[in-house]
């Protein structure tokens, strides 16, 4: 009698049930690397000679970006090659050297597009589809001439109420407190700067504004990186409703406003004699470039308010890690032995006497140190490793200066990590340096170029800087004045995922001063 290889209770149903689960993961892996588009001719970095070795290697990266960056730049871009790098989505990304940077700027939008790649990462589809329904980016240019001077009253005296309230006013014994009250201050700054002092106080309209940026974040990330493309759009909508909810519930405070700013900017228009006040916040400056819109889609209140939204979305998280990753940088050894935190608040007093007290646009361009920190911090602790993600539109694909063609649906992106630790570009690139940018001509906190890549690059640098670099220096010149804090024993790492290095949610030692420094005796 033939032996029965099979036990028992193996039977046909589960030899079924097996083969169809096995189908299943061979589909499901068929499609998630449906989209690696990956050109002809350049490297990968950190490939191995295993069975399905892209694969392994886009999952090793969720804890090798680092290393995968830095060994492709030292080995590739240094000498002036693009190399492909791995991803956490499954699509691989052309990192290009330093040399083809102004290629990628000069390309135009209908060839590399940011849009693409903003759209996919935040799945805006399924997040938040009225914040794609305009014809024209106008918050781009509203961002760009933010009246900073007029709003600095607000932004300055929302820093004092928040950091009051977060940090206590308690002058007689230090206490402990989680450096992420820093989200909190950031979210009511910028609201108050966005929406205006009402909502900006509002504690349920304010629940609601940072619920919608918490899952907005969340919800892409798992229609990006745990669901197949082929589910998106049956899955889509379901993982996205919490953010939806939010999204409605914000625009039932904020909708109105923006009506009322509207029907105001209109009845201005047409007035003989213009009534309308200058904008205070985002809501009326908006709805000024609104009403001269010839099309009616960018007078759409409900995509208004979506859009502002986003916008504090992708401000709210990008300013809390600066702010924090500057902080762990000034109280860090490094810092300390600069004596930073000093430095800092005795500019801050000088600056502040010399203007009567009052913080203006133009005190805080004196503050010369506090802005070279900042763009040390950026440089020196870059919370997303690599940048200036673009992707390739044109129908017919795009050539690299090299020759290197890449296909339509091609990633590209540029080496921030690498580029901020050569040694080309920066004297010691590995020690913190708080002052390596005072007095160096164009080298201000806000300024992007070729080897300072924290805001971007080109014409899609980041347009929310002038008012991030702005709150963020009257926030820690605040903070300076204001309170004492201990130094930490060490730079508590960062934690990286993928090309993502965010800041630990640590406790501070701080203590209150009795009054700001600048009004005590020399
Ligand atoms: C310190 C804080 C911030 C940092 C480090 C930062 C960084 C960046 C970076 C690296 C980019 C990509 C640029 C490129 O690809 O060339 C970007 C784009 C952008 N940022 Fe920021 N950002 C910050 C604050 C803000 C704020 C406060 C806002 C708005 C309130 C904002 C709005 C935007 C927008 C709308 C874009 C897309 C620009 C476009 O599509 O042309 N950012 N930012």
């Amino acid at each position: 009698m033939a032996p029965n290889y099979f036990p028992q209770s193996f039977s046909l149903s589960s030899l079924a049930l097996t083969a169809a689960f096995l189908s299943l993961l061979y589909l499901l892996h068929r499609r998630a690397t449906k989209d690696r588009i990956v050109p002809a001719g350049l490297p990968w970095i950190g490939l191995r000679d295993e069975r399905f070795a892209t694969t392994r290697l886009h999952l090793r990266d969720v804890f090798a970006a680092p290393a995968h960056l830095k060994e492709g730049y030292e080995k590739y871009c240094k000498i002036g090659k693009a190399f492909i790098s791995p991803n956490i989505t499954f699509r691989p990304v052309i990192i290009l050297p330093p040399t083809h940077f102004r290629w990628l700027i000069a390309q135009p939008d209908d060839v590399l597009s940011i849009a693409e790649v903003l759209k996919d990462a935040v799945q805006f589809h399924y997040t938040s589809p009225s914040s794609w329904t305009f014809t024209r980016p106008f918050h781009v240019e509203a961002l760009n001439k933010m009246p900073l001077d007029r709003m600095t009253p607000d932004i300055i005296d929302e820093i004092a109420t928040s950091i009051d309230s977060l940090w206590g006013l308690d002058t007689s014994s230090w206490q402990r407190v989680p450096i992420s009250t820093m989200n909190t201050a950031i979210c009511r700054i910028t609201n108050r700067v966005f929406v205006g002092a009402a909502l900006s106080r509002n504690p349920t309209y304010i629940t609601y504004q940072t619920a919608f940026v918490n899952t907005i974040a969340l919800s892409a990330g798992v229609i990006n990186n745990a669901i197949p493309k082929l589910l998106h759009p049956l899955l889509g909508p379901l993982v996205a409703l919490p953010c939806r909810y939010y999204d409605y519930r914000c625009s039932r405070y904020i909708v109105p406003l923006i009506e009322h700013h509207l029907r105001a900017c209109a009845a201005a228009q047409t007035a003989a004699v213009p009534t309308y006040d200058e904008p205070r916040d985002m809501l009326q400056f908006f709805a000024r470039y609104a009403v001269r819109s010839a099309d009616p889609a960018d007078r759409n209140a409900r995509s208004i308010c979506s859009r502002l939204l986003s916008l504090n979305f992708v401000g709210i998280h990008t300013s809390t890690m600066t702010m924090v990753n500057a902080l762990l940088d000034i109280l860090s050894p490094a810092g300390v032995g600069r004596d930073c935190w000093g430095e800092i608040r005795r500019e801050a007093v000088g600056v502040l006497r010399a203007h009567g007290g009052v913080w203006s646009k133009a005190a805080v361009n004196q503050l010369v140190k506090n802005d070279s920190v900042f763009r040390e911090s950026l440089r020196f602790s870059p919370f997303k490793l690599k940048g200036v993600d673009r992707e390739v539109v044109a129908r017919k694909g795009v050539v690299l200066p090299d020759g290197t063609y890449l296909p339509k649906g091609t990633r590209v992106a540029l080496p921030t990590y690498g580029v901020h630790f050569d040694e080309r570009f920066y004297k010691d690139p590995m020690t913190f340096d708080p002052w390596r940018f005072v007095g160096v001509e164009g080298a201000g906190m806000i300024a992007a170029g070729e080897t300072f890549l924290g805001f971007g690059l080109g014409r899609h640098a980041c347009p929310g800087r002038f008012f991030s670099a702005h709150e963020l220096k009257l926030l820690l010149a605040y903070i300076a004045l204001n309170y004492d804090i201990q130094p930490l024993e060490e730079r508590y790492a960062n934690n990286e995922f993928s090309d993502f290095s965010v800041p630990r949610d640590i406790e501070l030692t701080i203590k209150r001063r009795k009054q700001s420094a600048h009004l005590d005796d020399d």
